[in-house]
């Protein structure tokens, strides 16, 4: 790589580890989770972080929000602001649907007729016009996390933090959700850095899938997906791919069972 490629690429750099570890605990009781992780997300990119369970996914993102410190290494944001969604929407049950996506608008001390009027858009975006003066426990699973994603966009964050938002939603629920996310990825300019143990789902989703070893985590590959968008997640070229990076993270599996 040219020094010139080289400099473009670190100021595109909207997240940007460098040897990242994270131990919890100390002493006897220490547990190294994250080993010396570098791993660069650009502007507008779209990155799906896979491992086996436990491998420290979650522990990676919340060092990104800002939820925890680092151990050793150099971590960067640049001061960007970042928003979290989670498999489990977390939505008020005592706040109806316009009201838990207006709570962040109200946090930021925006007045009450832009909140609402922002809220009645962020519902448009995730196709929830109509559904505002709902309480959460009157809408399904899919609709809670459309909620959850238009909570998390009014935070008007640059990145976009996602723990396997889609994880408990049946498979057509799921692929209808996708579809969604990758537009409004798309509409917003986000970037997006998305947990998931669903290797199909990281290659439908991703410009890359990021693959870290069993724990404690380090980067072992990164995928750049092949197949151009649109992509479907059950067509032969994302199964293909997904099969190869199935094939990885079992040898890792194994490779750490031994
Ligand atoms: N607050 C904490 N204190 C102590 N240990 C922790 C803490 N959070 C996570 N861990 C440990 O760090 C390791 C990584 O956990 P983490 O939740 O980041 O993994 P993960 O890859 O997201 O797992 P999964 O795929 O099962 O969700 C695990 O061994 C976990 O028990």
């Amino acid at each position: 790589m040219s020094l010139l490629e080289h400099t473009e690429v670190r100021t595109d750099a909207v997240v940007r580890l460098e040897n990242v570890s994270k131990q919890y605990g100390s002493g006897a009781h220490a547990l190294l989770a994250l080993d010396r992780v570098s791993l660069t997300v650009r502007q507008g990119e779209f990155v799906c972080l896979l491992g086996a369970s436990g491998c420290g996914k979650s522990t990676l993102l919340s060092l990104v929000a800002g939820l925890d410190q680092i151990s050793g290494g150099t971590l960067d944001i640049g001061g960007r602001k970042v928003s979290l969604m989670f498999q489990e929407a977390a939505l008020f049950p005592w706040l109806s649907v316009a009201g838990n996506v207006e709570l962040p608008l109200r946090l930021q001390g925006i007045g009450k007729a832009e909140r609402k009027k922002r809220a009645a858009e962020l519902l448009e975006i995730v196709r929830l016009r109509g559904f505002g003066d709902k309480r959460p426990h009157e809408l399904s699973g899919g609709m809670r996390q459309r909620v959850a994603l238009a909570r998390a966009l009014a935070q008007d964050a640059d990145i976009l933090l996602m723990d396997e938002p889609f994880g408990a939603l049946d498979a057509m629920t799921r692929d209808i959700l996708h579809d969604e996310l990758e537009r409004i990825w798309r509409e917003q300019d986000l970037t997006v850095l998305f947990v998931t143990h669903n290797v199909r789902e990281a290659v439908r989703l991703g410009d890359r899938v990021v693959l870290l070893s069993s724990r404690p985590g380090r980067v072992i590959e990164d995928f750049p997906v092949t197949q151009g968008r649109p992509r479907r997640i059950d067509s032969p070229e994302v199964a293909g791919q997904a099969a190869e990076i199935t094939d990885r993270l079992r040898a890792e599996v194994a490779r750490h069972a031994n």
